[in-house]
């Protein structure tokens, strides 16, 4: 009897009801109360499904007001001085502000820095440590979870961040994070000592950084900590997920814990070294279900693999996903839209937890006691596997006679830039946005009423157009350079063009947390990708035509939808890409013919699709470069090409930024202070740059003083012809009041920094 068991689930629920009654709480339109029920009930009804499905361990500690990571802050005590914690539990609205910088009760205060949880579109809020920070456990949430899951008669395993991972996703100003590490780890030994009076047996404690290169600090960092955690009664499982050991196998092998998680979904290759070096007390969690797609298993083949290590391993083999199930839809049940050819090759978090079930009965059991779910896995893996939407002859055939040359502009960025003044007859340091306007409740009101066909085809466009008039005559008024049309017509900048590509489907209910309280919807793209119609051309031309100034066409890259879609498996991903990318193509060739003369491209997740290891990255940016400037360069020199970045560290990459070759990039920069600009300029980044000077994650609007020392501090580093105003990404969500002080003051700060240079230059 091998044990399953589960890395974390999904805690925002089937119905997103942790969304909106999260979303309420901070709006005043409920209490305390309430919240606290609907978080209880949630939980209450996830580890129940769960224990339904077979599991014999629930893992409790996944559920999350707003982030795990934020959790563990203010389980070991880590809140900033400027949040004004007395000691003591740290409250809600506390907790609260540290995300979001306001709550309904407590003073505004600046949030905590938001970033990407490893290669995910999940962010994290990162502890921010002080030089000789102490620990101290300050919240009961845990503890009072593994009590709510015990009185259900479950048996919990409390999940945490392991004490290695939560100091390196830390920020510390100055100083060495490894000096914290002795404080850090007397407070998870109190932890665990309190679990195990509480009766519990295993903890998982997550170590997703054995997942990346580390160094021999690091790594013997590990051995310490490790050996100093062990506590009488627990058995610790360590977990590590998205991608193999490599170089930290040894370390991660030998560790004095009682079990080790490996992702085999990832890294499948290193099941034979991990099961060399296993120590024979250890049990091995063999993560064989995708956490991070959604295609049904291949269970014949899973259990090819698994059958010699259980007999080998026997009781010491544990089943579960690679990773936790956070980054899945819920429930596949809830999209009864779905062609039904289609919805047989899927499989969502509660879908995979049943593959998990059938695995383990067929190694106790043998496979014919599950045969007719073998069969059914077969046949939805076969069937996709030679299904013909799924494989396009006249898409490969393009692909394939794609010439040389056809990712590189016709002319050079500087011969281009005199050419694109002259015919845009831009001021100095031009001004403009970064595409989306706010996603306003009539904007979301009218395009549910349109998919509920309560409002026609007609009535829709109608209204969009409505929402595209006003949103250039704001930016008229305001006086801004480059228009934009605002997206009101998108859902999400990603599903947006998964619904209107062949080669993908979107789902009704496929909700996947990004942060907080906001979620997506990705794409699943299952065949190749071929554009039926153009995707934006009529709302781009009819907002161009409204205006006389350029109005900026708005496409998400390839690498983007790529990387926040849910891609096939059946192929290298740079392939699929290539085809998202001629897609693309196809559609700047289009805006350009209806006169539209600059074009964005965003590629806020380029950054993100960056391999965790070094090894992978080389190969990754060529291929991210190329299906980039596969999308763009089909552009006339005459257009002007821009792009977009976001929540990124671009330091690492800046040289690959640049060999995209857009003619402008826009960046946020605004919440860490022009640091990110450093990295342009440290490189000498050769085209035009619009670092973000306004910080749109915040309500606050910021004062046209602040904004024009920012473009100072950028001018002095950055040519003033190259450098352009704009805020740190788009508007969606945000309100209109604030946003349009907020550009009044923007446009006024560039006016400024215009005066001072024609005065400098008198
Ligand atoms: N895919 C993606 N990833 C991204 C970003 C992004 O923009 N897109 N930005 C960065 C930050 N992440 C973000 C992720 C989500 C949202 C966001 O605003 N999401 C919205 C949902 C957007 C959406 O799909 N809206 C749909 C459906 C909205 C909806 O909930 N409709 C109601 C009905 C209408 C109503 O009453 O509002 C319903 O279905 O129940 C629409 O507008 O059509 C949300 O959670 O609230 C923002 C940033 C990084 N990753
Ligand atoms: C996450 S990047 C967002 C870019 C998009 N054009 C917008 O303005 O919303
Ligand atoms: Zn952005």
């Amino acid at each position: 009897m091998s044990k399953v068991h589960n890395l974390g689930f999904p805690r925002i629920g089937a119905q997103r009801e942790l969304k909106k009654a999260l979303e309420a709480y901070w709006r005043g339109d409920s209490d305390q109360a309430a919240l606290l029920a609907v978080g209880k009930a949630l939980r209450e009804k996830h580890w129940r499904q769960q224990a339904e499905a077979g599991l014999d361990l629930i893992s409790v500690g996944d559920f999350s007001w707003y982030d795990h990571v934020l959790d563990m802050s203010c389980l070991l005590g880590v809140v900033p001085e400027r949040f004004e914690h007395a000691g003591g539990p740290v409250s809600l609205d506390t907790y609260f502000r540290m995300a979001r910088g306001r709550a309904p009760s407590g003073k505004d205060v600046a949030a905590c820095e938001l970033t990407k949880w490893f290669d995910t579109n999940y962010h994290y809020l990162v502890p921010e440590l002080a030089p000789g920070q102490q620990f101290v456990v300050s919240s009961d949430a845990l503890f009072d979870q593994v009590a709510e899951c015990t009185a259900l008669g479950l048996s919990p395993k409390p999940v945490l961040v392991g004490p290695l991972s939560f100091l390196w996703l830390s920020k510390l100003e100055g100083g060495d994070k490894l000096t914290l590490l002795d404080g850090l780890l007397s407070v998870y030994g109190e932890i665990l000592q309190r679990l195990q009076s509480q009766g519990v047996e295993w903890v998982q404690l997550d170590e997703p950084i054995l997942a990346t290169d580390l160094d021999e600090a690091w790594q013997n960092a590990f051995e310490y900590a490790y050996n100093r955690l062990q506590t009488p009664g627990i058995n610790l499982l360590l977990a590590t997920y998205f991608g193999g050991l490599e170089g930290n196998l040894a370390t991660a092998a030998r560790l004095p814990v009682a079990g080790l998680h490996v992702d085999l979904v990832r890294a499948p290759e290193q099941l034979v070294r991990v099961l060399d070096q296993l120590p024979p007390y250890k049990v091995l969690s063999a993560g064989v279900i995708d956490g991070r797609n959604v295609w049904r298993t291949d269970l014949q083949a899973c259990l090819d693999t698994l059958e010699p290590v259980a007999s080998r391993l026997g009781e010491r083999l544990w089943l579960a996903p690679s990773c936790s199930l956070l980054h899945c839809p819920v429930d596949l049940a809830a999209e009864t839209g779905l062609d039904p050819e289609l919805r047989s090759w899927l499989s969502f978090a509660a879908q995979k937890l049943n593959e998990l079930d059938v695995l383990r009965r067929a190694l106790d059991e043998g496979r014919a006691s599950v045969a007719s779910a073998l069969a059914e896995s077969q046949a939805a893996v076969e069937g996709r596997r030679h299904s013909a939407r799924c494989h396009d002859p006249s898409v490969r055939a393009r692909l394939a006679a794609v010439p040389q040359d056809a990712a590189k502009r016709g002319v050079a960025y500087n011969d281009r830039a005199v050419r694109q003044r002259s015919s845009l007859s831009l001021p100095l340091f031009p001004t403009t946005t970064i595409g989306s306007f706010p996603q306003t409740q009539a904007i979301r009101q009218a395009r549910a009423d349109w998919r509920q066909q309560r409002i026609s085809d007609e009535e829709y466009q109608a209204r969009m157009r409505a929402e595209i008039e006003i949103a250039i005559r704001r930016q008229e008024e305001l006086g801004l350079d480059v228009l934009v049309h605002g997206e009101p017509e998108r859902n999400d900048m990603v599903e947006y063009f998964g619904e209107l590509l062949e080669g993908c489907v979107v789902t009704r209910n496929g909700w996947v947390q990004s942060y907080g309280s906001r979620c997506v919807k990705p794409p699943i793209i299952f065949g190749d990708v071929n554009r039926p119609q153009p995707m934006t051309v009529q709302w781009a031309e009819y907002a161009q035509s409204l205006t006389d100034k350029p109005v900026k066409g708005m496409l998400t890259g390839p690498v983007t939808i790529l990387q926040w879609s849910f891609v096939r498996d059946d192929q290298p991903r740079e392939e699929t890409a290539r085809q998202v990318a001629l897609a693309l193509r196809d559609e700047v060739a289009d805006l350009e013919r209806v006169g539209v003369k600059v074009i964005q491209i965003d590629e806020p997740a380029f950054r993100e699709g960056l391999p965790l290891r070094e090894s992978a990255r080389a190969h990754y940016l060529n291929w991210a470069v190329e299906s980039f400037r596969l999308a763009a360069a089909g552009a006339t020199p005459d257009a002007q090409v821009h792009t977009h970045m976001c929540y990124s560290e671009f330091n690492d990459i800046v040289e690959h930024i640049a060999a995209m070759d857009a003619d402008v990039i826009t960046i946020e920069t605004a919440r860490s202070a022009m640091e990110l600009l450093h990295a342009f300029v440290d490189f000498d980044y050769p085209n035009e740059i619009g670092p973000g000077i306004y910080d749109i994650h915040s309500p606050r609007v910021p004062s046209v003083e602040e904004m024009v020392e920012r473009l100072q501090l950028a001018a002095e580093r950055v040519a003033p012809e190259r450098l352009w105003v704009n805020p740190d990404c788009g508007l969606k969500t945000r309100a209109w009041p604030e946003v349009e002080a907020s550009l009044a003051n923007m446009v006024e700060a560039a006016r400024l920094m215009r005066e001072r240079a024609v005065s400098g230059a008198a």
